[in-house]
């Protein structure tokens, strides 16, 4: 049996586990799919009308100008913003499948916690609210840390951090969820060349063992370089498919061109 490439040890076993024992399997898949999808905030239509899916093991980015839905795609995603029309379906994904970072900005960072029970807090789902990390949570934390370079700051609160530092100390908190759906939400925005090198390299590590990528970005040159699908949001709908048929000239304009002066998009 070969699995699909998002599929992970627990739902190949279960997967396993259904066909020995000669029922219909219900494969865990891990497909996103929207149908026809739409949102509407406070009156106003965000997108409308979005199709599409992402695979298991897919790495997609999501772009367009300030305003055109890019957050509110990855929240919908999520079920935190519920949808005017359509479907969103997550087949045999769970809430705990989903690893999201929010955007800077909108992260308290005065939060009186230590860079270590902040990243403990990453494994929330498996410790529990209130449960105590035990020393194999504990040891997965320490190394969470080192894989982000942060090996040394543990014992900081995390309002001592810089903003770069504070970034990394989000991907350890998210490789401590162990998600099979990472959703990044411009996160590497306001970061130094250095920094953002060392967080696309775990991005890409994490769509190396099969996870599902989806990244809001504004950099088109890191796009097309590291994300094969893109999302692009323009007028309130969606061009959505392969990264060299999606970021063209054209395309390009047609999305940014309304916000021309606002926008913060870089392309080559
Ligand atoms: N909670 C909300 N209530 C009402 N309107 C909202 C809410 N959140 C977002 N919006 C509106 O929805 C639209 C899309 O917002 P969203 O944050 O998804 O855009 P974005 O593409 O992520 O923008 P940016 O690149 O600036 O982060 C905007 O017009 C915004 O004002």
């Amino acid at each position: 049996m070969v699995a699909a490439p998002g599929l992970h040890g627990h739902a190949v076993r279960r997967a396993v586990g259904a066909y020995c024992l000669g029922r219909v399997a219900t494969v865990t898949n891990g497909t996103i799919r929207l149908d026809d999808a739409g949102v509407v905030l406070n009156g106003n239509p965000v997108w409308q009308h979005v199709t599409g899916s992402f695979a298991p093991g897919s790495m997609t980015a999501i772009a367009g100008a300030n305003g055109a839905g890019k957050s509110t795609l990855l929240r919908a995603i999520l079920g935190e913003v519920p949808l005017a029309s359509g479907t969103i379906t997550r087949d045999g994904l769970r809430q705990q499948d989903f690893g999201y970072l929010p955007q800077a900005r909108n992260i308290d960072r005065a939060f009186p916690i230590s860079v270590t029970d902040m990243v403990l807090s990453g494994a929330w789902r498996q410790t529990g609210a209130f449960g105590g990390a035990d020393r194999q949570v504990r040891l997965r934390a320490a190394s969470a840390l080192r894989r982000v370079n942060l090996n040394g700051q543990a014992d900081r609160m995390i309002d001592a951090l810089s903003a770069g530092q504070f970034q990394r100390l989000m991907f350890a908190r998210l490789l401590m969820s162990d998600a099979r759906v990472m959703m990044l939400d411009e996160p590497f925005t306001a970061l130094d060349a250095p920094t953002t090198q060392d967080l696309l390299e775990l991005v890409c590590e994490w769509h190396g063992q099969g996870r599902t990528i989806i990244a809001v970005l504004h950099d088109m040159r890191q796009i097309r370089d590291c994300f094969p699908d893109t999302v692009l949001l323009a007028s309130g709908h969606a061009t959505w498919g392969a990264t060299s048929r999606i970021l063209t000239p054209e395309k390009l304009r047609q999305a940014y061109a309304p916000a021309q002066g606002a926008g913060q998009a870089t392309w080559p």
